[in-house]
């Protein structure tokens, strides 16, 4: 028998914010069939035997949005945890802004940029919420301004 204190197995998951020089970032709907189908999510996925989580996420990025992503261009913004049926999601969360290609929907229903403020009118699943709010977040405390730092000091 299993009990409440049985551990669950983890289930670790990679996902990115990827963010263009507008501030917006990409979600993609997941698609009809899977596990939260209908739901906007960052692109991302599971780790396969082996692989760490950038490894998994250059792949995930190129699987699903056909765009390259060199593995230090990842800065890790963010995670959340979620018991799920039989196992327990740990997802990590990486900013992302640079690459090559232009995003397309390779699995996705659809894809959609958004402002992080605005993220909230889209379904997400619930260990988005967490990673939504440390986004905004990470965002405000690391992008720089257009303004040029100040010279006048010796
Ligand atoms: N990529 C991604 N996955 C998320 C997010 N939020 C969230 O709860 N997840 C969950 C949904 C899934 O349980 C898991 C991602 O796994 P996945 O999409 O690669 O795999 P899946 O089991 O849905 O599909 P499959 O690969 O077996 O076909 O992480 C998110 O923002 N992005």
């Amino acid at each position: 028998m299993i009990d409440s204190s049985t551990p669950l197995p983890l289930f670790p998951v990679v996902a990115a914010a990827l963010v263009d020089e507008e501030g917006r970032v990409l979600l993609q709907q997941r698609p009809g069939g899977k596990a939260l189908a209908g739901l906007w999510e960052f692109p991302g996925g599971k780790l396969e035997p082996g692989e760490t989580p950038e490894a998994a996420l250059v792949r995930e990025l190129h699987e699903e949005l056909a765009i390259t992503v060199a593995p230090d261009a990842l800065e890790p913004a963010g995670f959340a945890t979620e018991p799920l049926p039989g196992r327990h999601l740990l997802l990590l969360l990486y900013v992302i802004r640079s690459w090559s290609g232009t995003p397309v929907a390779l699995e996705a229903d659809g894809l959609t940029w958004c402002q992080p403020a605005g993220m909230g009118a889209w379904p997400m699943p619930p260990a988005d919420g967490p990673l939504v709010r440390q986004l905004a977040a990470y965002l405000a405390d690391n992008t720089s301004s257009d303004v040029a730092p100040d010279s006048g000091t010796v």
